[in-house]
Parts: structure tokens; C-alpha cells; sequence
């Protein structure tokens, strides 16, 4: 069996986590994990919060900022450093091109994969014209695919600052992750949207424990809490958006469940306005990435200039 280090209170695990209200949640979650799987004290085990750069720019649409690596660049650099032994991240947040240096050995069983209206109890209900807060090129898409009508504009800040915005009468309504209003202790914010009408982000719900992959000790740790059939499910989503060429400026929905033996990934891609729409679906073996490839291709190829365009597949 493959040691790993014994962690003490003198000599605590220290996972590394961005300083937001969720992203704190979500380390606590995997401290949880880590504590009770490995027979660690409370005190054994540590968050090391770390400001991201994503985190110090609030006044400008993300998908102008140069990608998702915005989130993850410092606690990967505080991972090489050796500042922390893990790092903890929403998987949604977490390019799907990456250095080999780190490996996602973990991911913590999903969460509801919902995205929730928050301001109106349904896409129908909102008001003819409303204006809907969204910073997601594909929440904006999928609405508009939905409601020609609607107004919507980019809105930027942390969970609670978005609620605060459609609370003070900026924004009719916002749409959020409900994986993330229930990890901010807000089960009863909005109203949940089923996936067959609004396809989640790959990813959503998910979250994510990082290491060095040359830290062979804390991948055994890591593994050991590891949720299979949600690595399974999220690997095929982001082996589809992978095979896409999508980054965080792509309208891009996909979904991926376990049945059996079997892995059913759902995917859609959208253009910007919501006016084309191209969705399908396949089943596969699990861990044949041969699937998750070909669902790709099979939208790419019905997709017109415009949308293919917006990928860089
Ligand atoms: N990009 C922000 C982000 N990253 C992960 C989540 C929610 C938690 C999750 O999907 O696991 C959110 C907020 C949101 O989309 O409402």
C-alpha cells in the first residue's frame, strides 16, 4: 500500500481555495471529505485562501478576459510552490486544456446540476421584455433560443452580489448554478429549470480536488475520496467540449448521466443570439472518449459557418 504523509495539527494538510463565500464552502466540503476518509483531526486539515485573479476584476464580462485559467492559475502556482498540498475548484471553472503538472484527483459526489431562475418561477413566466442578468454566453443563448423578447445583459460579482442586483430592481431576473445557491445554504433561492430545457454548462454541479501529479502520496490521498460516477460524467462532458474547441466565450451546453455500464451525454451548441440551436445525444461505454468525440463532430458538421465560428474546432 502506498503511504501517505501522516498530516497533525503541527503539520496540517492545507488545501488551497479562491476567498469567495462558495469557493469556501466548496474546500470545507472537501476538508469534510479528506477528515472523515482519512481519519484526520479537524485540526489536521486546513483552508489557505488564495486570491485569484478573476477575483480582483469585477467590472467587465468574463468571457473578455482571457478564460477560464483566470481562476485557477494561483492556486496552481501556490500548488508548485509548495504553499498548499491540494487545491479545491468548481470543475465548471477548470479549463479543459491543461498543464500535466496537475491532476483533478478527486471530484466530490454532484451536486444538483440545475441551473435556477432566480426573479420569476419560470423562463415563461418572465415578463414580455424583461431583463434578465446573465454573464454565461450559453444561459444567454438557451433564454433567447426560448424568448425573442428578452433583454439581456452581462452581470458580473459573487453569488450574493447577483441577488442583490435582482433584489434592488437592476435585473428582473438572474439564472444561477442551484449547486451553488444550496452550497450557500440557499436551497429555497429561485426556481429550479429542467435539464430539457436548459442543458446545464459541462461540468456544473461538480467540484474538483487538485494535486501536483508528481505527488504520487496525495493522488493515492486524493483517490481514496474520489466519487467515480461523477469523474466518469464530468470527463465526458469535458471531453466534449474539448473535442469542440469550446472555451468560455462558446455557447455550449452539455450533460452527461451513468446508466449501468453506460454513460448518456447529451450536448447542445447555440449561437450567441439563441436564433440556431444544434443538440443531440449518445451513449457509450464508460471511458471511451471515441463518444463524447463523435457527438462533437456530429454537431459541428450540422452546424452553420456562423455557429462553427464561435469554436475553434
Ligand atoms: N462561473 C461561476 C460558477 N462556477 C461554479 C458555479 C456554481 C457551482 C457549480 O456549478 O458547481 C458558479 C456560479 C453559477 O454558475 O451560478
Amino acid at each position: 500500500m502506498t503511504a501517505y504523509p501522516l498530516f497533525t495539527a503541527q503539520k496540517p494538510l492545507r488545501i488551497g481555495t479562491r476567498r469567495s463565500p462558495l469557493a469556501m464552502a466548496q474546500a470545507q466540503m472537501a476538508a469534510s471529505a479528506l477528515r472523515s476518509r482519512h481519519a484526520l483531526a479537524e485540526a489536521a486539515v486546513i483552508l489557505v485562501p488564495i486570491l485569484a485573479s478573476g477575483d480582483k476584476i469585477q467590472d467587465r464580462p468574463l468571457a473578455q478576459l482571457g478564460g477560464k485559467a483566470l481562476w485557477t492559475k494561483e492556486l496552481e502556482r501556490a500548488l508548485s510552490g509548495g504553499d498548499i498540498d491540494v487545491a479545491v475548484h468548481s470543475m465548471k471553472d477548470v479549463e479543459t486544456v491543461r498543464p500535466a503538472d496537475y491532476r483533478i484527483g478527486a471530484m466530490l459526489p454532484r451536486a444538483d446540476v440545475r441551473d435556477r431562475m432566480v426573479g420569476a418561477p419560470s423562463i415563461a413566466a418572465l415578463p414580455m421584455g424583461a431583463h434578465v442578468g446573465t454573464s454565461s454566453p450559453r444561459r444567454a443563448a438557451q433564454l433567447l433560443a426560448q424568448r425573442r423578447d428578452l433583454k439581456i445583459s452581462s452581470i458580473r460579482g459573487n453569488v450574493a452580489t447577483r441577488l442583490s442586483k435582482v433584489e434592488s430592481g437592476e435585473f428582473d431576473a438572474t439564472l444561477l448554478a442551484a449547486a451553488g445557491l444550496d452550497r450557500l445554504s440557499r436551497p429555497d433561492t429561485g426556481h429550479a429549470i429542467e435539464v430539457d430545457q436548459m442543458l446545464p454548462a459541462a461540468s456544473q454541479g461538480a467540484v474538483g480536488i487538485e494535486a501536483l501529479a508528481a505527488r504520487q502520496d496525495l493522488q493515492t490521498m486524493l483517490s481514496a475520496v474520489n466519487h467515480a460516477p461523477t469523474f466518469a460524467c464530468v470527463m465526458a462532458e469535458r471531453a466534449f467540449l474539448e473535442a469542440l474547441g469550446g472555451n468560455c466565450h462558446s455557447p455550449v451546453a452539455a450533460l452527461a448521466v451513468q446508466q449501468g455500464a453506460e454513460i448518456w451525454l447529451r450536448g447542445e451548441i447555440l449561437s450567441d443570439d439563441g436564433n440556431e440551436k444544434y443538440a443531440g445525444d449518445i451513449r457509450f461505454v464508460q471511458g471511451d472518449v471515441g463518444g463524447p468525440h463523435k457527438l462533437a463532430e456530429q454537431l459541428l458538421r450540422a452546424a452553420s459557418d456562423r455557429v462553427k465560428a464561435l469554436f475553434g474546432a
